[in-house]
């Protein structure tokens, strides 16, 4: 295999959703590339074979938590697309693990630049270091630059604002060998697409409730989303640009956004799951708010009492009611003026791949049951 002298580039997190997406990518649409070196705790092995003539994707297993492993990863590269983290916003992982893997392991990432002379940094933040907040305050369509009150006490936002602030601040920081290190931010809303864990969840609790999902939710009440392969174009482009635009890019926060309509989140997962056959049941929440809230607090009680013995984390908790409950849309066209970023993926192809993604879950429950798995497919 012939490998040109093209850059190298480093993804944190390689393997994961959004990362395994951008790798994809890269190999498509980034032809000044040689090496793509994927970086992650689990390794995908069959990214492995994604290497083509142009370009060698090296798979790398490492901690992120650890700065010799990321040193060791980042050592004659050329660009760092830091999207390793954890997600969890239901108490699944310890807040000290969050913190050590999303805040030490970006300040791990960061020295190593420093140290290992890598010039350039695109950090995959989150909508959830603006909001939305506690005090259930709404962000409609909102910007860059829109005033918000921001509050963050669970560790998930709290870490991923923590990690941005000191990404942000190392902008312009003197690198060894005297060069300057660039750094900017991008913020998606709720990423979904081919790979979706969570929509994975839904499906299968589809299932077990007849294809029906009980509305929760008011439908006015509008959640933020993007599609994936957005989300990683927008990456792609950052990256790009950065090295040719560092003092417009540099320093910089972005929204990633593209024309998913805006809707609530239930509503949204419908344009997917109706293709299954799935129905809404009700045009209003068919519980009241404060049930469905003393319901995430005893979910949240019941994960103290149960503490110790497993971990009880189901989806529903006061913090992800919050989320779910309050309004939190983007409308933007900083990254287009910035870096050009248009989406390359309109509405209608995203919701064409998401649902022939949601389709293919359903071939593969079926292969399971006919190897003998009990399973609900049929409702109507
Ligand atoms: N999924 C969303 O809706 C969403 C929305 C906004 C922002 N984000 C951000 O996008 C990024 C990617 O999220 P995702 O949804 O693809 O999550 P993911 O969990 O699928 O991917 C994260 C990857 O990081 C890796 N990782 C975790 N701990 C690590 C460690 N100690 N060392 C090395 N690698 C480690 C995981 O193995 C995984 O492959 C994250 O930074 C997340 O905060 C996600
Ligand atoms: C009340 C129930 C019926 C519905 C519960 C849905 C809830 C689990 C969903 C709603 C919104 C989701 C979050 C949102 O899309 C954005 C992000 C930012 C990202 O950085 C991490 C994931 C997260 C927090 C989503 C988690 C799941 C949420 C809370």
């Amino acid at each position: 295999m012939t490998v040109g002298s093209g850059q190298v580039y480093v993804v944190t997190g390689g393997c994961g959703f959004l990362g395994s997406h951008l790798v994809r990518m890269l190999l498509e649409h980034e032809k000044n590339i040689s090496e793509i070196r994927v970086f992650d705790l689990h390794l995908d092995e069959s990214l492995r074979t994604l290497s083509n003539d142009r370009v060698k994707v090296r798979l790398i297993s490492g901690d992120i938590s650890r700065l010799e492993d990321v040193r060791e990863a980042l050592r004659g590269s050329h660009l760092v697309i830091h999207t390793a983290s954890l997600v969890d916003v239901w108490g699944r992982v310890p807040a000290s693990k969050i913190t050590e893997v999303n805040v030490t392991g970006t300040m791990n990432v960061l020295q190593a630049c420093k140290e290992e002379e890598v010039q350039y940094l695109v950090y995959t933040s989150s909508m959830e270091v603006v909001g939305p907040n506690i005090h259930g305050d709404h962000f409609y369509r909102g910007n860059e630059d829109t005033e918000y009150r921001i509050y963050h006490k669970e560790p998930y936002p709290l870490s991923k604002a923590k990690a941005e602030k000191l990404v942000l601040e190392a902008n312009g920081a003197k690198i060894k060998g005297g060069k300057l290190l660039y750094t900017c931010s991008l913020r998606p809303t709720g990423i979904y697409g081919e790979g979706h864990e969570l929509m994975k969840q839904f499906h299968r609790q589809g299932l077990r409730t007849g294809r029906c999902v009980f509305r929760a939710i008011p439908p006015a009440i509008e959640h933020g989303r993007v599609y994936v392969g957005n989300v990683a174009w927008m990456h792609l482009l950052a990256a790009r640009q950065l090295q040719i635009h560092p003092s417009t890019l540099g320093g910089q926060v972005y929204f990633c956004y593209d024309s998913s309509p805006y809707k609530s989140y239930e509503d949204f997962n419908m344009e997917f799951l109706s293709a299954c056959g799935f129905k809404i049941i009700g045009s209003r929440p068919l519980v009241p708010y404060f049930l469905l809230y003393l319901l995430a607090l005893l979910n949240a009680l019941m994960q103290w009492v149960l503490h110790g013995f497993f971990t009880y984390a189901p989806i529903l908790n006061p913090y992800t009611l919050a989320v779910a409950s309050t309004t939190f849309t983007v409308q933007t066209d900083k990254a287009e003026k910035h870096f050009g970023y248009q989406p390359l993926y309109a509405w209608e192809e995203a919701k064409k791949r998401t649902i022939t993604w949601v389709k293919s879950l359903e071939v593969s429950r079926k292969d399971l049951k006919d190897v003998g798995e009990k399973g609900n497919y049929c409702c109507n």
